[in-house]
């Protein structure tokens, strides 16, 4: 299901026009044969005859049959060039046109309260907007927006006739009788199976891309790992935390000796790798519950250790390191290493943003002291480092 699902996610986000068309315009179709069909049915029984008002029911009928051959031409051309991944504009706002136009002419004609005809007309503006780009059916939804609020006040100001298609609206407070019951139950499933489906294909669209747009907010599009907001949103709570239960919290700065030779002699593409490479290293040598490994910016790479002591950070920074310094990059010739330098801080009663700023003088340090080393400190609400 979920395969599938999938696979429908990607069809809809690489939607073409003429697909849209060719739905927009054959969904329907069997709706608007049902509704072509009802009045010469009642006209062949004397008793459902006088169901209909026959002055009215000619001018709509024309309305929906010309709508549906419309539509019909547009299914089999939209079918004809179902592989054109062309854009066809004119062809998409016929199909939404037709399509509201006689949606509209059933609704004047039926009455939208006491008939399927409301909720056809929302299954009609859910299709449309699943399908199409606002362009497309935003000036039409004014037009009927604005045909149905007209028509609303003309009901309650007794100047149109509500439902003028037939001789009383289908609803007059008394039971159904088997001719309305049949066809209600008939278009109502009609309608509410697409839309049903349609909700539940929606809302799981909606779901998923919910989900990934949360996903990107808190991850750096290079390396896959978190960024530098997440880190801080991450910093500040493990902060108080820390605070609060009195626990140990450590910070690890990081940062990769010589980048800029590295971008200048192998090219941005293998800064990119190393980088990734970092990421993947981080992520491998921290604990993946708890910890938080994100790229602080540039070739600056920050780690978040909770519940940890600065000599067991130190450990962990000393293990990237190592790390690091062993791991060739590139094949045969074009091999290369590069190396890492950590600042380690461990936070005993400061907050979170002193800790990254003394982490950052440690790294200071490390580089200035010849890169490829850790150095590592306390550091106390007013900022001091106790080197250790
Ligand atoms: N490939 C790549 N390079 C980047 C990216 N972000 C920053 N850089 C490069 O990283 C380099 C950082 O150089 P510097 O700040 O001089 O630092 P360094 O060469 O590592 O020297 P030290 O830090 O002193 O060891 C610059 O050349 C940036 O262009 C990135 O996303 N991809």
């Amino acid at each position: 299901m979920n395969a599938w699902l999938l696979r429908l996610e990607s069809w809809f986000r690489q939607q073409r026009d003429i697909t849209a068309c060719l739905i927009a315009s054959a969904l329907p179709l069997p709706l608007y044969f049902i509704f072509l069909l009802m009045p010469f049915l009642a006209m062949a029984d004397d008793e459902y005859k006088g169901i209909y008002n026959w002055e009215v029911v000619p001018f709509t009928q024309t309305i929906v049959l010309l709508s549906s051959f419309v539509l019909s031409g547009v299914a089999v051309f939209s079918w004809s060039r179902r592989t054109s991944n062309e854009d066809y504009p004119w062809l998409c706002l016929v199909t939404v046109t037709v399509m509201f136009f006689a949606v509209t002419a059933l609704g004047l004609g039926y009455g939208y309260k006491d008939s399927p005809l409301m909720l056809l007309s929302l299954g009609m503006v859910l299709l449309v907007r699943a399908l199409f780009k606002p362009d497309v059916y935003k000036p039409i939804s004014v037009v009927m927006g604005l045909l149905f609020v007209c028509s609303e006040i003309g009901f309650w100001t007794n100047t149109v006739p509500y439902a003028p298609m037939l001789q009383s609206p289908i609803f007059v407070g008394e039971a159904l009788d088997a001719w309305w019951a049949f066809w209600l139950r008939m278009i109502y499933s009609m309608i509410a199976f697409p839309m049903l489906v349609i909700f539940f294909v929606l809302g799981y669209f909606m779901q998923r891309e919910k989900k990934e747009l949360e996903q990107m907010v808190v991850t750096d599009s290079l390396t896959g790992i978190s960024n530098r907001s997440h880190f801080m949103a991450m910093l500040d709570m493990e902060s108080s935390r820390h605070e609060r239960k009195q626990q140990p919290l450590c910070v690890l700065m990081c940062d990769v000796d010589n980048f800029k030779r590295v971008n200048d002699t192998w090219g941005h593409p293998a800064g990119d790798e190393v980088l990734r490479a970092v990421g993947r290293i981080l992520k491998q040598s921290t604990r993946s519950a708890g910890d938080v490994v994100a790229r602080f910016g540039g070739e600056e790479f920050v780690v978040l250790l909770p519940n940890t002591r600065l000599a067991q950070a130190e450990a962990i920074a000393e293990k990237i390191r190592r790390y690091m310094s062993h791991h060739i990059f590139g094949e045969g010739e074009n091999s290369f290493q590069v190396t890492i330098s950590i600042g380690a801080v461990q936070v005993n009663d400061g907050d979170g943003e002193s800790a990254v700023k003394a982490a950052d003088d440690n790294l200071y340090r490390a580089k200035k002291a010849g890169r490829d080393r850790v150095v590592a400190s306390l550091v106390h609400r007013h900022g001091s480092l106790e080197c250790v």
